[in-house]
């Protein structure tokens, strides 16, 4: 679904993300990890067009993505949770969602299903949500637009342990229906329960790349570990 090859990104003459080439597959729930600072959230946003793309290249679903285009890959279904959580805060969470719904698409789970404030806060602007509420706006968002991948920076930020179960369930049965699955995560140990794969950065290059399985687990601690 999605290959990047010799990837570099960053802001201006600030190089962050260096060389990165790694794959991710439509059905594939993959964990990009790794220690603060390490470029995961630049790597997405220069995917997305947020950062700058100074080096390599983007196929998305069979189509090279040129840079500057990054409407593009919102046009194929691909979606980005920034960090930010990216809802716009003077629209009502109903306007919010209905925005992100695509014509002709049902993801495989409901996001109302999954976040009952979605129908209790209908009414109410985004901007107003606390964190914890804003997360799960943002969320719906991007598997509602997610047509074939849904990438989610941070994804449990502000959540609930017993929403984030719920929602990793959710994004596991969108994988299911041959979506892919990006999502960036501080809680290591609790995204490999769920992704198939873990990618690992270090000073902005991928320094693993691996099926999650107890070798991963055990050199997934070594590169983690806070030193
Ligand atoms: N707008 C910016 N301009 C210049 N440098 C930036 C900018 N945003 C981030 N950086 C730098 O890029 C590097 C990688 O940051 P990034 O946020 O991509 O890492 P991360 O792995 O997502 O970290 P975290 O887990 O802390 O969110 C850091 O050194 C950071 O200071």
């Amino acid at each position: 679904m999605l290959t990047l090859t010799g990837m570099s990104g960053g802001y201006g003459q600030a190089n962050v993300v260096r060389g990165v080439t790694a794959q991710v597959a439509g059905g594939e729930v993959v964990a990009l990890l790794g220690r603060n600072g390490t470029g995961k959230t630049t790597l997405l946003r220069t995917i997305f067009g947020l950062a700058d793309r100074q080096g390599g290249e983007i196929v998305f679903d069979g189509h090279a993505v040129p840079p500057g285009r990054p409407d593009l890959l919102a046009r194929w279904g691909a979606a980005l949770m920034p960090e930010n959580r990216g809802v716009f805060p003077s629209l009502t969470v109903a306007e919010n969602v209905r925005l992100a719904t695509r014509k002709g698409f049902v993801p495989a789970i409901d996001p109302r299903d999954l976040f009952p404030l979605l129908a209790e806060r209908a009414g109410q602007p985004a901007g107003t949500l606390s964190g914890g509420q804003k997360q799960q706006l943002g969320v719906a968002r991007a598997i509602l637009a997610g047509r074939r991948m849904v990438v989610i920076d941070e994804l449990t930020q502000g959540l609930q342990p017993s929403v984030v179960t719920e929602v990793l369930a959710g994004l596991a049965a969108v994988a299911a229906a041959g979506v892919a699955v990006i999502v960036v995560d501080q809680h290591a140990g609790l995204m490999l329960g769920w992704c198939h794969r873990a990618v690992v950065m270090e000073a902005g290059r991928v320094v693993l790349d691996a099926p999650v399985g107890p070798e991963t687990r055990r050199q997934l601690d070594e590169l983690l570990m806070v030193r």
